[in-house]
């Protein structure tokens, strides 16, 4: 029995009719009853004992096997028949129209669109403004309305397929029926989604199919099944599916379904031939990708991080609790640099021959690079402890992905990407998460337009960006309006592909990893003094590379032995490449007691342990030209400030405000609960330090990382000279860059706590 639900549904159809209800139509009323539904649902089935069923459990108010006499006053339809009962449905229906309330709107649930579009056009002479076609993406190898169930369409999928001459206000009510349900509604074309679903859904199903149906031939008696374990179980799970219903599937999207099957069998030749020749190499790239691409799949479904995901500990909200005080000793190394690793995916791709990566960062952030060019036919083995093996397609051997590449929080892998896949034969989307859907991609997608790309951006030169494949490039000379290392590196990665020479001038010198590990890769970069060029139409060899410990991450280490008295940490092997060391540079000028030792280089870029102690710090006015040189490090660096003696003022910072979040303001927000005196402007801050070693510094409270990994870190550390706990909401992201961040912060004497809740 339903029970009466307490909240007040966002669906206000005065009347909804059902037209099947089986589990699709019944698990709809279920889930409308829960939401709070204030409207009347009606149901129309041949099979009366569903109709008795459904009234009784309370899903539905009435109904009967007439549909003329249930489609009085209905002001929504929605269509829950086997594919190939629509047609005769919509027949009945365009002739009972008249009964519904005038503003009727019309939807159906079928999982193939094209055929629904067609018996639409035939019955109504075209598909009709107020006709909605949908599909939820969910159901159950059960059937009829006793499996119904509210909770079904809660975080899944229902794409709706609008015409082009839809009627706008249908659309929304169509999309507020679902949402209701607790779905995400999409749109598509029919096309494409039935494309889509004949490989995501159909093909598999016709698997599962024809495997329990194979061996049940071979083993009259089904003796065989009763030796199955858990594999054979979860791959045929859906081969109890309800048979007509799919049989109508099958035939309805015939022409998708026979080119996926098409698919999967030159996939299965492949693997058999690899069985056959006992080629390993082969059967381990395969696996690998798909193993790979599951997890990935995974993260996606659970709404997890990948790098949860992927060592099997689900994580959702997390919040951090630091105490207050503590020490800041030890020697620690931190995870590999975040720039390099995304780059050496994607020189590694697009080299001929293997690269061997060492010290990659298994973060968030990487691991969606790598992710993506898997998903564009790269075999690549790991990582497993920093190891990555990349086997090389060359400069023009990546395949068209089935899908958008999803790059996660990162902004530097989307410009790279953008300007890498404007070079491309193929079509690519590049999608990310919330963060990274709000910053600015104008500042990519203009120039490589002026090479002669065509880049489609959302509102405001937002993601997604769609960039259309088969351009050819021109090399531009680029005078860039901010000193960003992401357009540069962009610019010079489509200038690979373009004709001519690619130039770039740089209003202040940035992180220059891409030219270092071009020439790494046998691929010239000139540089002569702001500006820096290629010439297109070369290509890469590949090459060992040595990814050094990330800068970035051991900042906040940095600051945690620059702000603690007793101090003394050792940081190894970090990358100190003269674009990056702006924040030795700040603390140095701020008073901090910091030394390199065992300078040396490894694969073309410079590395040295950092030995940092604690001595007090005052307050500077910070050089414009270390802005660009710490542009990540300001987080920490803030709280570094807010140790110090006298007030340290920060200017030409603009950048910080397209970040993961506006970091000025969001380090602001932060500094005020722990009531750190600062003023805010345009391009910077002035924090006033307290600077007396022999108390706290500052209160606790609790703050929002707003979802952004280095103000989550930055306020961590912060508590060594806190006077109160400090807890750090949305710290989920911290993983994209430092997925072991809480284990060192430990390490070195912090009491960290995490706070994680499933999703
Ligand atoms: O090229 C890179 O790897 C990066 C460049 C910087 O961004 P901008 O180019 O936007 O300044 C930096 O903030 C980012 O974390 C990494
Ligand atoms: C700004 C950062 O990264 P991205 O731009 O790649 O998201 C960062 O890591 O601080």
């Amino acid at each position: 029995m339903v029970k009466e639900s307490l909240k007040t549904s966002i669906c206000h159809e005065s009347r909804l009719l059902i037209i099947g209800l089986g589990l699709i139509g019944g698990s709809l009323a279920a889930a409308l009853r829960e939401s709070g539904f204030k409207g009347q649902i009606a149901a129309c089935d041949p099979d009366g004992n569903e109709i008795a069923l459904g009234i009784e459990m309370g899903l539905i108010d009435t109904g009967g096997t007439h549909l003329y006499e249930q489609l009085r006053d209905a002001s929504m339809v929605v269509l829950a028949v086997p594919v190939l009962a629509m047609e005769s449905v919509m027949a009945t229906l365009a002739e009972a129209l008249p009964y519904a309330a005038r503003n009727v709107v019309l939807t159906d649930v079928g999982s193939t669109k094209a055929t629904i579009r067609a018996y639409a056009e035939k019955v109504f002479g075209q598909v009709p403004t107020n006709m909605v076609l949908g599909h939820p993406i969910a159901g159950s190898e059960k059937s009829g309305v006793a499996a119904a169930n509210p909770r079904l369409y809660v975080d899944h999928k229902v794409i709706l397929t609008p015409e082009p001459n839809v009627d706008h206000n249908a659309l929304e009510r169509v999309r507020l029926l679902w949402q209701a349900c607790g779905a995400d509604v999409l749109e598509m074309d029919v096309e494409r989604h039935d494309q889509v679903l004949a490989r995501t859904s159909h093909l598999p199903h016709l698997l599962a199919f024809s495997l329990v149906d194979t061996l049940a031939r071979q083993d009259e008696r089904l003796d065989i099944f009763r030796y199955a374990a858990g594999g054979f179980r979860d791959f045929t799970r859906i081969a109890g599916s309800d048979p007509v219903m799919w049989r109508d599937i099958f035939i309805a999207n015939k022409q998708a379904v026979l080119a996926s099957l098409d698919d999967f069998e030159a996939g299965l030749k492949r693997l058999r031939y690899a069985v056959e020749t006992d080629d390993s190499d082969a059967l381990i790239a395969t696996f690998d990708r798909a193993s790979h691409a599951r997890h990935y799949f995974d993260s996606l479904l659970n709404k997890t991080s990948y790098q949860a995901e992927y060592h099997m500990q689900p994580q959702g909200e997390v919040t951090y609790r630091v105490q207050p005080g503590g020490q800041a000793q030890g020697r620690l190394r931190v995870p590999g640099d975040k720039s390099m690793s995304h780059r050496s995916i994607m020189l590694g791709a697009l080299a001929e021959g293997v690269t061997e990566v060492k010290g990659f960062l298994e973060g968030e952030d990487s691991l969606a690079t790598l992710q993506a060019f898997r998903e564009m036919g790269v075999a690549i083995e790991g990582p497993h402890q920093g190891r990555v093996t990349i086997h090389g397609v060359g400069m023009h051997g990546l395949k068209a992905p089935a899908g958008p590449l999803y790059v996660g929080n990162s902004g530097t892998a989307m410009r790279l990407f953008s300007g890498l896949l404007a070079g491309q034969a193929f079509n690519s989307e590049l999608t990310g998460d919330e963060s990274l859907t709000k910053r600015p991609m104008g500042r990519v997608a203009d120039p490589l337009r002026l090479m002669g790309a065509t880049i489609d951006t959302a509102d405001g030169g937002r993601p997604p960006l769609k960039i259309h494949g088969g351009a050819s490039l021109k090399g531009i000379h680029y005078d860039m309006p901010m000193a960003s290392a992401q357009v540069k590196s962009c610019l010079l990665l489509a200038g690979l592909y373009a004709e001519g020479e690619t130039r770039v001038r740089e209003p202040a010198p940035t992180r220059d990893h891409t030219e270092r590990m071009l020439n790494g890769f046998g691929y010239a970069v000139a540089r002569e003094g702001d500006t820096c060029w290629l010439e297109g139409g070369g290509k890469l060899t590949a090459g060992p590379i040595d990814v050094p410990s990330d800068i970035s991450s051991a900042t906040f280490f940095l600051v945690a032995a620059a702000i603690t008295p007793g101090a003394d940490i050792t940081l190894e092997h970090v990358g100190i490449n003269p674009t990056r060391i702006g924040v030795i540079n700040i603390l140095t000028l701020m008073g901090a007691d910091l030394a390199l030792e065992n300078e040396h280089e490894v694969g073309g870029e410079p590395v040295a342990d950092i030995r940092i102690r604690y001595a007090p710090l005052k307050g500077i006015d910070i050089p414009v030209d270390q802005v660009p040189l710490a542009i990540d490090e300001f987080p920490a660096l803030f709280i570094a400030a807010a140790n110090a003696q006298g007030t340290t003022r920060l200017r030409g910072a603009e950048e910080l405000r397209v970040k993961e979040s506006d970091r000025i303001q969001a380090m602001a927000d932060g500094l005020a609960i722990l009531g750190v005196k600062h003023t805010v402007v345009e391009d910077g801050i002035d924090i006033v330090g307290n600077g007396d070693d022999s108390a706290p510094s500052y209160g606790g409270g609790r703050v929002d990382s707003l979802g952004d990994h280095r103000i989550a870190m930055a306020f961590a550390i912060a508590s060594l000279r806190a006077s109160e706990e400090i807890v750090i909401e949305n710290c989920a992201n911290v993983a994209t860059s430092f997925p072991d961040f809480v284990a060192l912060a430990t390490r070195i004497g912090m009491a960290v706590s995490v706070e994680g809740t499933h999703e």
